[in-house]
């Protein structure tokens, strides 16, 4: 350590002693507090501050800060040393902020600074406020221990630009099974889109391992600390592709100290909020079609399923079907409770279609029904003699009975299945109407509704009826909503989500390179923009890549290339690493292979490992015949909720995601990997889940999505 670098630390050490026992203070006064659990409603809400700050100094207490700032403010004479940290922490007695939140406005320059002399600013509540940045420091504090000094930026000094030491410090550690908080180094790129306003429907295209599920985690962070006065965690969600995934990503509110947000995959939420009425078919099934090796696999255009039912068009289709239906959707016939008295049609029709006109159309009928009732009771009550009015009452709720046939009450199943098949459905909806769905998509359809069951992209079209009838109660709204890996969506679903949403407050994040399940989402993010006004629209793009090495990045780039007409290739941050490895051998070759593989990789320092088979049935098999040598590995499909860790064998469409220190591609052959748009994106897909070690393994001819200029080929021949 040279002097000044032990000066630097030395000076960091005393800092952090004060600040620690200020801390240790405070949270042990806290701690001997007694917890308030009375009716009185005041004291109630100062033990849920009480909660808060116990929670955020027992964080803060092993770990306070991770960086300062050393700025001058326009005017001020003095340089105020600013210590970043994940909660604020205020000087008791003087009442000078110790740590800043890193949410904060001042913090935000920590952030966006990226050198030179030139002055800095910020948005602070009372306007822009400038000054020049003297100095950028990381500090790596574990259990109250002082790690680590690595300065970034320092104005007496040559380099003027800041550095990516301490990034690159952080981007080469192992991961384990979880994705974690990024506070420390988030970048000037994400940072905008962190703390971009909350009103406004973001769409996020970044390239594979540019931070953007991380992002979207603290996003929802700094907008739950900026808005709090509007906005509460419970009325927050994320969207995730499945629940391992959600699994993967738990971790990290907890670390920002935001707890409550919802977390969920849009099948849960739709199957919830439709009170279980359906059952969605196996996906696995779905998945082995759309992902088949070769000639088996479906053609996907605008007929295929996912696409038609996603569309916007179907959803026009669905409200002409419902305008239709509305119109007539009424008894046909005055209502004669009993012999003499009558409640003409047109009073049923004017409670109907004029007095409960704002209603959605299931609550109109169920108003007009109520109606039809106190009306029966006015009617019973002009009769004096008791018998006689015990007998006609029966005979009118018999009669409204028989009358409700005429008027039946829809689900957004019942109403939904209607539309495909010429059986029982109402003249209002004539025939020609059916013939607006292709007849493949009608006949498999209605035999998969027979059985109560529905695809994937059957929900967004059920949501959006079960709006239509029901409207949607205030405290089913979000206040925000997050949509990971976005490029599988489908317009519809988000349009019907945009109904459930306040204000368009949307953080829509994902990567066209990376949508392989496009017989389902969408090929341009204009199909989502589409659907908001411009100015309530952002776009941003994050083109940096943090997850893998340079070796690996170049690598799939050129996979993508290969594949893809105009790719939208990663530009990797300076992380060198060790070459990709191509290992070819011959069919009997490759289990001894993947062997050899692990076990290597294994002595070279990785905790997680990734054997990608081509289709699930690869990795059912490869995962049997692993285990049968003694190998401790997780099988991971469609239905999996948590994800372990260790080695996990997994069919490439279920890598999406997630990451894994080292990833072995198996099956990269001629066969299983042709140059083809899907193939491309499903190969970039797989190769960009490695941090460290990519291998790939082919028991065949090689893919022409390969380029092997720069990687190392080992060829083996197994023992004849
Ligand atoms: N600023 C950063 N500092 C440190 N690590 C970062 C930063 N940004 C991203 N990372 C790391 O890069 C990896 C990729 O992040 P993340 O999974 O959020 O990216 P993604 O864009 O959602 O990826 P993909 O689309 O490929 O699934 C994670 O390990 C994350 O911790």
């Amino acid at each position: 350590m040279d002097t000044e670098t032990q000066s630097a630390y030395q000076e960091e050490l005393q800092r952090l002693e004060q600040t620690s026992n200020e801390i240790d203070k405070q949270l042990k006064r806290l701690q001997a507090t007694p917890v308030y659990y009375g009716p009185d409603l005041t004291e109630q809400a100062l033990e849920v501050v009480r909660e808060q700050a116990r929670d955020n100094l027992g964080k803060a207490v092993e770990e306070p800060y991770f960086g300062r700032l050393d700025f001058q403010e326009t005017g001020h004479s003095a340089v105020a040393p600013l210590y970043i940290g994940k909660a604020g922490v205020e000087d008791e007695r003087t009442g000078q902020l110790l740590v800043i939140d890193w949410r904060a406005p001042v913090a935000s320059l920590f952030y966006s600074f990226t050198g030179g002399l030139d002055p800095a600013s910020y948005e602070s509540p009372d306007g822009m406020i400038e000054g020049l940045v003297y100095m950028k420091r990381n500090l790596v504090i574990r259990k109250q221990i002082l790690q680590r000094v690595v300065d970034t930026y320092n104005r007496e000094e040559d380099s003027l630009a800041v550095g990516d030491e301490f990034l690159l410090y952080r981007l080469g550690e192992n991961k384990d099974n979880k994705l974690r908080d990024i506070v420390s180094t988030i970048q000037a790129e994400q940072d905008r889109i962190i703390r971009a306003a909350k009103n406004t429907a973001l769409i996020i295209q970044g390239v594979a391992g540019s931070g953007k599920t991380t992002v979207a985690l603290h996003r929802l962070a700094f907008l739950l600390y900026q808005y709090r006065e509007q906005i509460r965690a419970e009325r927050m969600v994320i969207f995730a592709p499945n629940s391992m995934f959600l699994d993967y990503i738990s971790g990290v509110l907890p670390e920002l100290g935001v707890g409550n947000i919802q977390q969920s995959t849009f099948t849960d939420w739709v199957l919830d909020v439709l009170e279980n009425e359906v059952k969605l078919a196996d996906p696995s099934l779905t998945l082995q079609t759309w992902f088949a090796v070769g000639p088996k696999r479906p053609v996907i255009d605008e007929t295929a399923p996912g696409r038609f039912k996603g569309s916007i068009t179907f959803k026009q289709y669905l409200d002409d079907c419902l305008k239709l239906f509305e119109e007539s959707y009424v008894p046909t016939a005055d209502f004669l409770p009993w012999e003499g008295a009558k409640l003409p049609l047109a009073m049923i029709r004017e409670w109907f279609f004029v007095e409960n006109k704002h209603y959605p159309m299931a609550k109109r009928r169920e108003r007009v029904i109520a109606r039809i009732k106190r009306w029966m009771e006015m009617q019973l009550d002009k009769i004096w003699e008791q018998t006689r009015k015990k007998e006609l009452k029966k005979k009118a709720a018999q009669r409204l009975r028989t009358y409700l046939t005429g008027w039946p009450e829809y689900t957004s199943f019942t109403f939904y299945k209607m539309l495909f098949s010429e059986q029982g459905r109402p003249a209002s909806l004539p025939p020609e109407l059916l013939a607006r769905i292709p007849e493949g998509i009608q006949a498999a359809s209605a035999k998969l509704f027979k059985k109560k069951e529905v695809q994937l992209e059957d929900l967004a079209p059920l949501l959006y009826i079960h709006t239509r009838l029901n409207g949607i109660a205030s405290d089913q709204m979000f206040d925000h909503v997050v949509i990971d890996e976005a490029q599988d969506f489908s317009p519809f679903q988000v349009a019907v989500l945009d109904s459930y949403t306040r204000n368009r407050s949307f953080t829509i994040l994902g990567d066209l390179s990376q949508g392989i399940h496009a017989y389902q989402g969408i090929l341009d993010w204009k199909e989502f923009s589409s659907l908001f006004r411009e100015e309530e629209t952002g776009y941003f793009e994050l083109e940096r890549s943090y997850r893998s090495t340079m070796e690996i990045i170049q690598f799939a780039n050129q996979v993508l290339q290969r594949g893809v007409e105009h790719p939208l290739l990663a530009v990797p941050v300076f992380r060198s690493g060790n070459k990709v490895r191509v290992l070819q051998t011959d069919a009997k070759g490759r289990l001894p292979l993947v062997q050899q593989a692990i076990a290597t990789l294994q002595q070279g320092n990785v905790s997680t490992i990734a054997i990608v088979a081509r289709t699930e049935k690869l990795a059912e098999e490869l995962h049997g015949q692993l285990t049968a040598a003694g190998i401790d590995a997780n099988l991971i499909t469609a239905k999996q909720r948590v994800y372990r860790g260790g080695i996990s064998v997994l069919p490439v469409y279920l890598t999406k995601g997630l990451e894994f220190d080292a990833v072995v591609l198996m099956d990269i052959t001629a066969q299983h990997y042709e140059a083809t748009l899907i193939d491309a994106k499903l190969l970039y897909v797989g190769c960009t889940r490695a941090l460290h070690e990519l291998w790939l393994v082919a028991a065949g001819e090689l893919s022409p999505l390969i380029n092997t200029d720069d990687a190392d080929i080992v060829t083996t021949e197994s023992p004849q």
